[in-house]
């Protein structure tokens, strides 16, 4: 029997979306953002030297496709990125009315957010009464702090001393459809910054607000603040079955590594495996040995997005696809006969953008253990009709199957 790996390379997007005019960083529209493409200029024209050197080497994806992905998603040739592909190799574009990971990912498995996310205003208070209410009374605080838009680590620097002083919860959010709280991890608690945000989910995805984030930290006001991974997401669940589900269903075994568990609210997964991405990476290799016939195993490495992209850090996202890319030539080899990989990514998030969100991009499909050459354009939905199709599961939904 076959099995399935679908590996998201979070905000790895590759330009061309055709409606980024209608998403935006601050007043910017996201029209020619192209997180692969302005990286690997970056590197090509010696502007991504701390911590990596020269032009972008990423041998193994671009011999699946990686630059004509570039090209067929926006007409343009990344630097250093200009293999004949022996992989199946496309672009993919969402129909989502949000470029945030939740859509994206949802929308990769088969199911199109059929709704508009509610955002909060880039205002100060940014956030209703009746929220900053909920939220102080489920913390038992007088009050919140932050109740803005803000970046997660400047927010500390700015906020963590206050936070030490008064005990009240950092409450912000950005441009994405996300309430988040940043509490510290032994004087506030972890458990109860877990249990404030479990509270004050049901409340928010009533409003149609895509995530509770909880984001606890460590540290103190003299040698400052840092976030630890025991971030959790407290997601809208899908709504429809999505490709776990139709694999779960269908009495296959689903494993997810990293943050898919949250994503999907655990529906249709039966075991997850989380940690930093390189732990994450070891994950995925035991996986690649372990998984039983017939089962999906469904990835997501975030830090390309949460460490480099909304930090605007372009050596270092430079550095991690670097990283992912030589992890990757070695798990080629380890893949069985009938094993498919699916690489691909669920939003961009420009490093050379203004602003510090994601952006409108369409992503890039790479396929090993199924042949090569092109298929061309086509949409999010159809990644989960095609691992059905190759895992030979009934699919729902608009997606249709390129394999
Ligand atoms: O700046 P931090 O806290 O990392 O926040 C980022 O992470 C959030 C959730 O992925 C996004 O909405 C973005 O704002
Ligand atoms: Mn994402
Ligand atoms: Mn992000």
């Amino acid at each position: 029997m076959t099995r399935a790996f679908l590996v998201v390379m979070d905000s790895v997007g590759c330009g061309g979306a055709p409606d980024a005019a209608e998403f935006f960083n601050g007043a910017t529209p996201d029209t020619g953002a192209n997180t692969l493409l302005h990286i690997a200029q970056a590197c090509a024209e010696g502007r991504a030297e701390e911590g990596r050197s020269g032009p972008l080497k990423m041998p193994v994806l671009d011999a699946l496709g990686l630059g004509e992905a570039v090209r067929l998603a926006s007409g343009e040739r990344a630097p250093g990125l200009d293999a004949a592909p022996t992989g199946r190799f496309g672009a993919a574009t969402e129909v989502s009315p949000g470029k945030d990971t939740p859509s994206g990912h949802w929308e990769l498995a088969g199911v199109p957010v059929p709704w508009d996310w509610h955002y909060f205003p880039n205002t100060h208070p940014a956030f209703p009464e009746e929220v900053t209410r909920a939220a102080c009374e489920a913390a038992g605080t007088e009050g919140i702090l932050g109740n803005c838009h803000a970046s997660g680590t400047r927010i500390l620097a700015d906020l963590g001393a206050e936070h030490m002083r008064t005990g009240w919860p950092i409450c912000y959010t950005s441009a994405d459809s996300v309430f988040q709280i940043a509490a510290h991890e032994e004087t506030f608690g972890e458990a109860r910054l877990q249990d404030l945000c479990k509270t004050l989910a049901p409340m928010l995805h009533q409003m149609k607000v895509g995530r509770v984030i909880s984001r606890p930290f460590v540290g103190s006001a003299e040698e400052g603040f840092t976030r630890t991974t025991n971030r959790h997401d407290y997601a809208i669940a899908p709504p429809e079955p999505t490709l776990c589900d139709w694999v779960q269903g269908a009495g296959r075994r689903v494993q997810a590594v990293g943050k898919i568990g949250d994503i999907f609210s655990m529906q249709g997964i039966d075991e997850v495996r989380k940690g930093r991405d390189a732990v994450l990476m070891d994950h995925l290799f035991d996986f690649v040995d372990e998984a039983p016939d017939g089962s999906l195993t469904f990835a997501n490495f975030v830090e390309f997005d949460s460490l480099y992209g909304h930090r605007r850090d372009v050596s270092g996202y430079a550095a991690a696809l670097e990283w992912f890319d030589a992890c990757i030539g070695r798990l080629l080899p380890k893949l069985r006969e009938g094993d498919l990989l699916l690489l691909t990514a669920d939003h961009g998030n420009d490093p050379t953008w203004t602003g510090t969100d994601h952006t409108r991009e369409r992503v890039p499909v790479l396929c090993a253990g199924v042949g090569a050459g092109s298929i061309g354009q086509v949409a999010f939905a159809d990644v989960a009709a095609s691992v059905a199709a190759h895992l030979g599961v009934p699919s729902r939904g608009p997606g249709r199957s390129f394999l």
